[in-house]
């Protein structure tokens, strides 16, 4: 079988229960799980090709989890990122507190890293505007300081997600750096093409 070459690596990160494995199902196998909330241990890993112009640009996504115990393994994980999806529950103030901890992190140690600020569950907030606890324009001005994108998603009902990826795509495409991952340091990543590799989750 021939290897897969990752062109961009993409972290997830943010809070437990946020949503962030929803995300990437949502995205690479367009289907939301129902059923009990199982955290993810360590991290999970998929390869998804991705068109942008006449180019694909693959991306390598780290799904991490999101429970303060595995806080050092996710710093391994964001390690040469060239994008961090940092999200945030649009019900739950406290997981954005969660977001200005690891911008924190990124801005001191990945400069190079992009950050998409993701506010999740807009399905929620949709059906209900009081169950809304993350201000849309008190995190556009946050994303602005920062220099970061910002997008409200719905796994559950596929909203905004293409959106955000193609985005974190075309940014990459767009980046300098595009030509000299592709010529020189891809990254092959043999057999693991196109599924979630279980390094220790779920
Ligand atoms: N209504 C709704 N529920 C969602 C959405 N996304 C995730 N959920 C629910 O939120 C819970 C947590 O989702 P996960 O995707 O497992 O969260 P996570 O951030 O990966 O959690 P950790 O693995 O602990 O870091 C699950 O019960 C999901 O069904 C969404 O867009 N809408």
């Amino acid at each position: 079988m021939s290897g897969q070459r990752v062109d961009a690596k993409v972290v997830m990160l943010g809070k437990e229960y946020v949503g962030k494995t929803s995300l990437v199902e949502r995205y690479v196998h367009n289907r939301f799980l129902v059923g009990p909330y199982q955290n993810t241990i360590g991290a999970a890993f998929v390869a998804k090709p991705i068109q942008v112009g006449d180019r694909v640009v693959t991306l390598g996504i780290w799904d991490t989890a999101g429970s303060e115990r595995y806080e050092a393994m996710s710093r391994i994980y964001y390690r040469g990122a060239k994008a961090a999806i940092v999200c945030y529950d649009l019900t739950d103030s406290s997981s954005f507190q969660r977001v200005q901890f690891w911008v924190k992190e990124l801005q001191s140690c990945e400069e190079l890293c992009r950050i998409y600020l993701c506010g999740t569950k807009s399905d929620l907030v949709a059906n209900d505007h009081s169950t809304r606890k993350v201000d849309y324009h008190d995190v556009q001005d946050y994303a602005d300081e920062i220099k970061a994108q910002l997008f409200e998603t719905s796994s559950k009902e596929g909203r905004n997600i293409d959106e955000l990826f193609q985005k974190v795509a075309e940014d990459y495409h767009n980046s300098t750096s595009f030509q000299l991952m592709t010529e020189e340091k891809g990254v092959d990543l043999g057999q693991k093409r196109d599924s979630y590799f279980y390094s220790c989750c779920h």
